[in-house]
């Protein structure tokens, strides 16, 4: 699937290929909450269009990490740059004018069609005034057709295309979940943050968001930050990890790097000294990576309790269906 790749403007939908997008610098961000440190000078980098995945145990500081990035939680200390911007402090929708967009772990999407809410993503976007739109002036029509064109284009990429016109409540529960990532892809954002895309979903839900969000990082050339229990998709999504534990960054490297770290291990299956680190296999076709299984096992043991057997891919259910879910 080809999809024009759109540059992003406050303006209105625009022509062009988008530029690479700046990467985005964590810099000794400490986020307390009364005597609790959230977060304890924590610092990573996330690359140029790159998939960067932040893991860690229950409590380690990933969702507090995720409202700095968006500007839901200002930081005591620390910067978070957009390139040489400085987004820290700054109110949600200026961090989502400059590029960065967001998903959130609960559905929020019940009403109307998957259009209808796609097209939300794009006002932020839109030239045309209230008034010029609600007396259908030329130019204000030609905009919303253009915004329209978009939203389809954005359907088609996350696997929605057929649904366009469908009432998002009439949506599976993986479908609706895919609404919610092609409402952030419609604010044309330069880095997109994925809070657990597949909490709840079933196997094959949870392998077409994985390819979607494959599609979108190689399509639309965009960094992605994935917060995600399922330790079997991020160590295939992932370029780079980065691991917290009790509010501070307990490792940093690639996946293959992650899931033989003896620090990462002992913090996700509670060992003790360095020796009784377990050994870790090197993965087969045939059977599972150990370390995926070893830490998807500290993942379902620090979230919810369930099939400790269900830690691949295909089949893992760390996090219990939201709401929403069916
Ligand atoms: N608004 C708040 N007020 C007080 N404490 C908070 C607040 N938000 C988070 N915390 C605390 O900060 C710590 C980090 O929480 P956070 O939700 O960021 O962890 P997490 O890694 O996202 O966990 P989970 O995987 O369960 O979502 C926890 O001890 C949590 O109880």
């Amino acid at each position: 699937m080809n999809i024009r790749t759109t540059g992003r403007t406050a303006t209105g939908p625009a022509a062009g290929p988008q530029a690479a997008p700046p990467a985005l610098h964590v810099r000794d961000v400490t986020v307390r909450f009364a005597g609790l440190t959230a977060l304890d000078a924590v610092s990573f980098t996330v690359a140029p269009g790159s998939v960067h995945a932040l893991i860690g145990p229950n409590g380690a500081g990933k969702s507090t990490c995720f409202n700095v990035l968006s500007g839901l939680c200002r930081p005591a200390a620390g910067q978070v740059l957009l390139g040489d911007t400085d987004l820290t402090g700054l109110a949600p929708h200026r961090i989502a004018a400059l590029g960065v967009a967001r998903t959130f772990q609960n559905i929020v999407t019940t009403e109307g069609t998957v259009a209808d809410n796609l097209m939300l993503g794009r006002h932020a976007l839109s030239r045309a005034g209230f008034a010029a739109s609600a007396l259908r002036l030329p130019g204000a029509v030609r905009e919303q057709r253009a915004h329209l064109d978009r939203v389809r284009e954005i359907a088609e990429l996350t696997g929605l295309g057929a649904h366009v016109d469908t009432p998002v409540a009439l949506l599976s529960y993986g479908d609706r979940k895919r609404v919610e990532l092609a409402r952030a892809l419609c604010l044309e954002p330069r880095v997109l943050l994925l809070d657990e895309p597949v909490a709840g979903m079933n196997g094959a839900e949870r392998a077409a968001t994985a390819d979607v969000v494959r599609t979108v990082r190689e399509q639309l050339g965009l960094s992605v930050v994935l917060v995600e229990h399922d330790m079997g998709l991020v160590m295939r999504l992932a370029d780079e990890v980065t691991v917290l534990d009790f509010g501070r960054r307990l490792a940093h490297g690639t996946p293959d790097e992650i899931r033989r770290h003896p620090e990462v291990l002992r913090a996700y299956l509670g060992t003790g000294a360095p020796d009784e680190t377990p050994e870790i296999q090197e993965a087969t076709p045939e059977t599972p990576k150990a370390a995926e299984t070893a830490e998807t096992t500290k993942a379902t043991k620090a979230t919810e309790p369930t099939d400790p057997t269900e830690t691949t891919e295909e089949t893992a259910v760390t996090e219990p269906p939201g709401e929403n879910a069916p």
